[in-house]
């Protein structure tokens, strides 16, 4: 069976064995955002093609390394470069590090995106808590918890009405407004699309109808899996770009654009996750 319990403990072991540091946080870097791993203290990283049944990065913005370390005193994982459908990887391989989170002992994952504005109020630059999302690649049966189902992880039919944290989100807005980021904090839902095409103007249109304020090309798998096996999750997305929903507008989607607004702001996305890990409580403090 691929990525089964066995396969992933494995890698987990693999992990534990070449490192002293026991993650109570993971952190998943978006397009982009890889300088969020730059912040932890006493590295000790591994490129992905070293790591035993790992994927393998492919797409520019996304470096390929687990960085293990220390955020604020807290014991982290960071995976800087996450995986995507569109790159070829079966749904299971995009989602299969956040087993190895859980086998490593990580009780809270933090993911980040670059999206597309779909709300006509978010400006470029914004960044939005993600209260909760849409799966399209859902609808159609691509979903990563598909096939024989493992206890050992979580039930076969988990809840997803409480995906997003809700203490955790109230933390944000906490932390964001010590940090005087009010003017460009949002709070949304997130739609996810297989990719690698950016979206047409109706399906922009559509998507925005629908209740999406933001569309993107991850997370929500990553999502899933993370909650199937019991780990609080707590997501932004950084909207890179504003989706196109007009006839009349020359914009066209760009990947550089993503990559661009990462960097204009890293550091305040920085910020505000490191303020938000030394707030994170846990029941297993002694790492
Ligand atoms: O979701 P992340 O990994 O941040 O990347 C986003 O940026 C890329 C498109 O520019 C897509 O991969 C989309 O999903
Ligand atoms: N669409 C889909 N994915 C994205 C976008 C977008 O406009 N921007 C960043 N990732």
């Amino acid at each position: 069976l691929r990525c089964s319990f066995e396969e992933c403990s494995a890698t987990a072991e693999w992990l534990l064995s070449r490192t002293e540091i026991r993650p109570l946080v993971g952190i998943v870097c978006g397009s982009g955002l890889g300088g969020l791993a730059e912040m932890l203290k006493d590295q000790m990283a591994f490129k992905y093609s070293d790591i035993p049944n790992f994927p393998q990065s492919t797409v520019h913005g996304h470096a390929g390394r687990l960085v293990f370390g220390k955020l604020k005193g807290k014991a982290c994982v960071c995976m800087q470069g996450r995986f995507h459908l569109y790159e070829g990887y079966p749904i299971h391989k995009v989602t299969m590090p956040m087993r190895i989170f859980k086998l490593l002992g990580v009780e809270t994952v933090i993911l980040t995106n670059a999206a597309g504005g779909l709300n006509q109020d978010y400006k470029v630059g914004d960044i939005m808590i993600i209260k909760d999302h849409i799966n399209m690649p859902g609808f159609a049966g691509n979903n990563p918890l598909a096939g024989p189902n493992d206890e050992r992880f979580g039930v076969r039919f988990p809840s997803m009405s409480d995906a997003y944290d809700r203490e955790l989100l109230q933390l944000a807005q906490g932390v964001g407004a010590e940090l005087g980021f009010g003017d460009f904090l949002r709070e949304g839902v997130y739609c996810v699309l297989g990719g690698p095409s950016f979206e047409t103007i109706a399906e922009c249109r559509m998507m925005n109808r629908l209740g999406a304020d933001a569309v993107g090309m991850s997370t929500v798998h990553e999502v899933i899996v993370a909650r199937h096996c019991g780990m609080r999750v707590f997501a932004l997305s950084l909207i890179t770009n504003q989706a196109v929903m007009d006839y009349d507008s020359q914009e066209k989607a760009n990947h550089e654009e993503v990559l661009e607004t990462g960097q204009l702001r890293a550091k305040q996305l920085e910020r505000l996750v490191s303020n938000m890990v030394t707030h994170i409580e846990h029941n297993n403090n002694d790492a």
